[in-house]
């Protein structure tokens, strides 16, 4: 068997903290072949981002035919789609290509604060996208985003959250808390017909945190095919992004938010 094809459908950060430049790292940190379908482009750099070019949505879909009719593909991402239009083609081709393994984050807004997504497009995440999705991987303004509510404010609110997340149709939610305070950041697990799993990790102090979701995220679906379940890809996944967060401060790759280190097992 050779390795393992893991394909990003995600936008491009050319500070390569973020976007499909984190994915195609954090999927090579694991082991994994990665592929790339653009879906946006963004100008952007650790602080922030002057602008978003979207990508024709019958691109986005030939670019998915082309590469999916040679290539035999073990698990995706989705990250950043930008628009309403980029986000239904994407469901689609994702549905008539019978695509294994598919790990949906739902990105919105960058760190920086700058809007990824469409706000016209929240309703195609929720109503095309999140019941072909494996996993989704909402941080909490997203999850409030996608749920119409506040945001959770405790690790309670977050259960009520990821549970009613799972009503979209999505086989798992991991709701990711690392945007409340507390010494720990805490991530809760929930998939239909199983307990809820909480992921702890102690919170780094570092303020290179750019790239952290679409690191997660893609770093679950590399490890995906290669683990028995859901939730020890979580864990792993976790614990190789808490150790890329220890060592974000060895990159210097702006003057803004950094990314984190992708490579931290190899460069020592
Ligand atoms: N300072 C930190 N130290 C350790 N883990 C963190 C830190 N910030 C975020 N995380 C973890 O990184 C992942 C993504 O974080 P989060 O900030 O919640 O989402 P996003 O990056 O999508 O905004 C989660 O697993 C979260 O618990
Ligand atoms: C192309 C692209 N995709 C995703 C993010 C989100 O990452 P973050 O929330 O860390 O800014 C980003 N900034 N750019």
């Amino acid at each position: 068997m050779s390795a393992y094809n893991i394909v990003s459908i995600a936008g491009s950060d050319p500070s390569g903290g973020a976007g499909i430049q984190a994915d195609l790292k954090a999927f090579s940190a694991h082991g994994a072949f990665g592929m790339t379908v653009v879906a946006a482009l963004t100008a952007q750099s650790t602080r922030g981002v002057t602008g978003v070019h979207p990508i024709p949505a019958d691109f986005v879909a030939h670019q998915m035919d082309t590469l999916f009719s040679d290539a035999t593909v073990h698990a995706v991402k989705v990250g950043m789609l930008g628009t309403a239009e980029v986000t239904e083609a994407v469901a689609e081709a994702i549905g008539r290509h019978g695509l294994p393994h598919v790990v949906v984050d739902p990105v919105m807004v960058a760190k920086s604060g700058d809007r990824l997504l469409e706000p016209s497009a929240v309703d195609a995440l929720r109503t095309r996208l999140l019941p072909r999705a494996d996993l989704v991987t909402p941080n909490l303004p997203e999850a409030a985003d996608l749920l119409g509510e506040p945001e959770a404010a405790d690790l309670a609110a977050m259960h009520e959250q990821a549970l009613r997340l799972l009503e979209f149709g999505p086989r798992a939610v991991l709701l990711k808390g690392g945007h409340l305070a507390g010494e720990d950041c805490v991530d809760i697990l929930v998939a239909q017909g199983s307990a809820p799993v909480e992921f702890r990790s102690p919170r780094v102090r570092t303020r290179n945190t750019h790239g952290t979701g679409c690191t997660l995220s893609s770093s679950i679906a590399a490890l995906l095919p290669q683990r028995p379940d859901t939730a020890s890809a979580v864990g792993d996944a976790k614990a190789y992004l808490t150790e890329a967060l220890r060592r974000a401060d060895e990159i210097d790759a702006g003057g803004g938010q950094g990314p984190v280190h992708h490579f931290h097992a190899w460069w020592k």
